[in-house]
């Protein structure tokens, strides 16, 4: 049997990319992705976004949905202060193995936790198996009709604060409109939209900023 896309991008990093250097490795992925082949990196237009979003934050604390290979996780970790730590949720192992060494690979594996399962099963225990109170920054990217039941479950667990701030991918391509509906017509939500392109070509996507307002 043939290799996996994720395998691909894992051998990609490896060949393209300096070890211990998260800049080369995001490159080599959208490198890769923009002239190989597509994959469902949030990608280096939005991840500009991100990083502004994440620079202006500074978490302590951030939670990532949806790790796939690491990519955003990668972007993610990179610009945290020492000390601060990255949960990233992953339901699939596959996904979470490739995952696991690009981030390796990028030298972020002591800021980075990747907990493999469903986001659903996982977030009523993170309190309990991190010992964190509350998360400063959210970024969802994963199933996008689990964007709601996951920031009421986040809502419900306590483990948003007053000025908790959430970023969405994905908020036109593939769509998650019942979230829209849900962040922006919701007195507990401030949201923003950021309009963007879909990773690695020019249809419209873009990211929704909402900050919890407790
Ligand atoms: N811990 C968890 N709990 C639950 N579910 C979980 C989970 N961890 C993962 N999953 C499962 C879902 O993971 C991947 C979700 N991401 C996407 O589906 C995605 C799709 C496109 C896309 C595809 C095709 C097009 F034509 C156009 C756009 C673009 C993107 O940027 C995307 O992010
Ligand atoms: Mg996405």
């Amino acid at each position: 049997t043939g290799s996996s896309r994720p395998q691909r991008i894992l051998k990609a990093v490896q060949k393209n990319a300096t070890k211990g250097d998260p800049q080369s490795v995001i490159s080599a992925i959208d490198y890769y992705c923009r002239h190989k082949e597509w994959a469902m990196n949030v990608g280096d237009d939005k991840g500009l976004i991100l990083d502004s979003v994440l620079t202006e934050v500074n978490p302590s604390m951030a939670l990532e949905l949806g790790t796939y290979c690491g990519y955003s996780s990668v972007r993610i970790a990179r610009l945290l202060s020492p000390n601060s730590k990255l949960i990233t949720v992953e339901f699939n192992p596959a996904f979470a193995a490739i995952a696991r060494q690009i981030i390796a690979y990028a030298g972020l594996q002591d800021k980075v936790t990747i907990v493999e399962g469903a986001s659903g099963d996982l977030i009523p225990k993170m309190k309990e198996r991190f010992g964190l109170k509350s998360f400063d920054f959210v970024f969802l990217d994963h199933w996008k009709d689990r964007y709601v039941p996951d920031t009421k479950l986040l809502e419900d667990c306590g483990l948003l604060r007053k000025g908790t701030v959430l970023l969405a991918d994905n908020v036109i391509c593939p769509g998650a409109p019942e979230y829209l509906k849900y962040v922006r017509n919701n007195p507990r939500y401030e949201s923003r939209y950021y309009p963007s392109v879909l990773e690695y070509t020019k249809a419209e996507d873009g990211l929704e900023k909402s900050v919890f307002l407790g």
